[in-house]
């Protein structure tokens, strides 16, 4: 066996990425958006919509009216990025385009960005998604196959024991409950034998 681990490039950088309070800007109302803004609001990111309401799916209206997304009911325009709060854009537009004029200012203004359906357009990608409380677990193909992601993630879905995400949560009370008993930074040692994992497998 090797000393280190192998690398294997080509791959996509896993991280849980922490939007909350951050202003995400979406450009497009329809089906595809509907499913980014659910992601977003999922994470308690703060969400600008961009999209003619002619065009709005149901369910994007239905966050519209529920006053859970900042709305502008008008197709996107290049001063929309000027905001300097804004910290990532996504579109899910039927205008190619457009998109890449959009792609195109994101990067001279150095905001991160996903352009839907324009892998060479994102700065990152979505994955086939789980979710169990606490609990989150993305399938990436980087790229080369959504639908394989969706299988896979539904295959590590069925082998997952019951309550998963209720266990994570008890251990993540258990975490803040020591933290109070030994704050400081350099008793993370001492905090980490205190822990008792139930045996899970
Ligand atoms: C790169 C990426 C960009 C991004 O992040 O936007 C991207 C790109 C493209 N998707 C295309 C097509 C489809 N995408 C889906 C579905 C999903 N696509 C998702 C992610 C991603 N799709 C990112 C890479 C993820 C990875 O690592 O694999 C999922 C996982 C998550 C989500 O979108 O939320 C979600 C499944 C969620 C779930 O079910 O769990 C279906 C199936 C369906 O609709 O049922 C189809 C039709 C069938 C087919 O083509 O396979 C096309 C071709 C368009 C064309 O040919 O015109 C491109 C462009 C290209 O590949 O060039
Ligand atoms: N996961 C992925 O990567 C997938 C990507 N797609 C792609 O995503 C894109 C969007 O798909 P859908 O949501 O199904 O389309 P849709 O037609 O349902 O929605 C498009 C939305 O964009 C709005 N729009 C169009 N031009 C605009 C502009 N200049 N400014 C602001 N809003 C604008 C429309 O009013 C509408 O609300 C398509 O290009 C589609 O091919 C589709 C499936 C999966």
């Amino acid at each position: 066996m090797a000393k280190f681990p192998e690398i294997e490039g080509g791959g996509s950088l896993m991280l849980a990425w922490q939007i909350r309070n951050k202003l995400v800007l979406m450009v497009g109302g329809g089906e595809v958006a509907a499913g980014r803004i659910l992601n977003l609001l999922n994470s308690d990111a703060k969400i600008r919509l961009i999209s003619p309401r002619d065009g709005l799916n149901d369910e994007v209206a239905h966050r519209v009216e529920q006053g859970l997304v900042e709305y502008i009911d008008r197709t996107f325009e290049p001063s929309d990025l000027d905001d300097p709060a804004i910290a990532m854009v996504m579109t899910a537009i039927d205008d190619p385009e457009a998109s890449t004029m959009i792609w195109k200012l994101c990067k001279e203004k150095r905001i991160v960005a996903n352009i839907a359906d324009v892998p060479p357009e994102c700065d990152f990608y979505f994955g086939s998604q789980y979710r169990d409380g606490p609990l989150q677990i993305m399938v990436s193909t980087s790229g080369n196959g959504p639908r394989m992601a969706n299988i896979v993630r539904r295959r590590i879905a069925a082998s997952l024991p019951p309550n998963m995400g209720e266990a994570i949560k008890k251990v993540g009370a258990l975490r803040k409950k020591l933290r109070v008993v030994a704050p400081g930074n350099e008793e993370g040692p001492k905090r980490m034998k205190w822990y008792v994992y139930p045996s899970l497998c």
